[in-house]
């Protein structure tokens, strides 16, 4: 028998989890579902918006996903044993898509055009052509999919990408959704603003073109989220992994990386901290500013000074590990990566997940890193598309 870690509920994600838990088994075996969902996963890494779709309940099959990176795809492989199709998306042609007779398209397309701080040239940018492909494809296809949900960084809600995305649903008589939220505000010690765009094709009588582009219809706050306070969220603690000291010690922050960076602040929490920072795609690399926090394990009543940096060598600072942000990033790890000792308030995912996630051991730390800065918040994902994409509450669409 699978052994697990005792965990107190933390206040939100973790009654959705259990809400989750009984609408998985219902949904699993819901003969009244008017329809049977097949998704068509692009740009999917290592698999974020496939366990989304996993713990968002609702029933349905990934039919293929797509990706370029054969690292990714192989993780993607090891944790579903399926292939992604790894092609270049730009390239991708009507009677291809049409060939999956797919009625769900979930996709995060490449973030470096829109990122704050890159040279965000936006639709003009390469690896914005798989996008615009996508786009492109969508009025030609017999039957386009009836739900669309889109992952992006926060900018992207101002770029000429997003503006033919959101043109080109609304021709086609999508009703749409789009937020700005952050996992804090789902109960999770982690920061990764991001922009989410839900769209679906509403009953023929319901549409009413170009409504939404003359509406105000920006980034409300989801109606069916909490407000939780900082403080009440679980502490970084809770997600830390049952590691030796030894075993710690492959994390360190190599002295050299803080000495070089005099001057310069980065982000150090302690482990009874409510939040860290978002974890980007440069984590555990040389480039230390602004890729993500990094963990005090020592001297925590020490005061240390940026300016100063030796006074920040004996703070023993490491990297958080590779399970430990994929647990932060809500994806279904196993438990033999958790501390089992304590009681803690992080969600075990793996009970709500038809598929478990690790690393495969051929993928390298370098590479882990890079993947779940390039991921996304899984949670997050999974009660939008619960609650706004297919609006599992609404009658409508059970
Ligand atoms: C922002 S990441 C999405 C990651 C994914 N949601 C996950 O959970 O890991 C973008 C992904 O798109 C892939 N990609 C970028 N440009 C592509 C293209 N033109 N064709 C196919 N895949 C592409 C990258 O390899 C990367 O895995």
């Amino acid at each position: 028998m699978e052994k697990g870690i005792k965990r107190k509920n933390s206040k939100d994600s973790s009654s959705e989890l259990d809400s989750n838990k009984q609408k998985k088994s219902k949904s699993d075996n819901n003969e009244e579902t008017k329809e049977e969902l097949r998704i068509l996963e692009f740009f999917c890494g290592i698999g974020g918006m496939h366990y989304a779709f996993e713990q968002s309940g609702m029933k349905g099959t990934v039919v293929a996903s797509f990706d370029i990176n054969v690292n990714t795809n192989s993780c993607y492989q090891h944790n579903f044993n399926i292939k992604p199709v790894t092609t270049i998306i730009d390239s991708l042609k009507v009677e291809k898509i049409q060939s999956y007779k797919a009625n769900c398209w979930l996709m995060s397309p490449p973030c470096q055009p829109y990122t704050r701080g890159g040279k965000k040239l936006d639709d003009e940018d390469r690896r914005a052509a798989g996008l615009l492909n996508l786009i492109n494809i969508l009025p030609k296809l017999d039957n386009p999919p009836k739900y669309i949900f889109v992952e992006n960084v926060v900018n992207f809600e101002v770029s000429r990408s997003r503006e033919k995305l959101i043109k080109q649903l609304d021709e086609m008589g999508y009703e749409m959704n789009e937020h700005l939220v952050t996992p804090t505000q789902f109960g999770i010690p982690n920061d990764r603003a991001r922009y989410y765009l839900s769209a679906r094709l509403p009953l023929k009588e319901k549409a009413v073109r170009g409504k939404y582009l003359e509406s105000e219809r920006f980034y409300r706050e989801p109606n069916f989220i909490n407000k939780i306070e900082e403080s009440e969220l679980p502490p970084l603690s809770d997600y830390r992994e049952d590691l030796t000291k030894e075993e710690e010690s492959k994390y360190s922050v190599p002295d050299e990386y803080i000495l070089k960076r005099y001057k310069f602040r980065f982000d150090i929490v302690k482990p009874d901290e409510n939040k860290c920072s978002c974890f980007t795609k440069a984590y555990g690399s040389h480039h230390v500013i602004g890729t993500g926090s990094f963990l005090q394990t020592e001297k925590f009543d020490k005061k240390y000074d940026f300016d100063n940096p030796e006074t920040l060598l004996d703070l023993g600072l490491r990297f958080f590990s590779p399970n430990e942000v994929a647990l932060l990033h809500a994806f279904p790890i196993k438990y033999e990566f958790l501390n089992k000792s304590k009681d803690s308030r992080a969600p075990d995912y793996s009970t709500i997940s038809k598929h478990t996630f690790s690393f495969p051991e051929t993928m390298t730390q370098i590479q882990r890193y890079k993947a779940l800065g390039n991921s996304l918040n899984v949670h997050v994902v999974a009660m939008l598309l619960k609650h706004v994409l297919f609006n599992y509450d609404n009658k409508d669409f059970q």
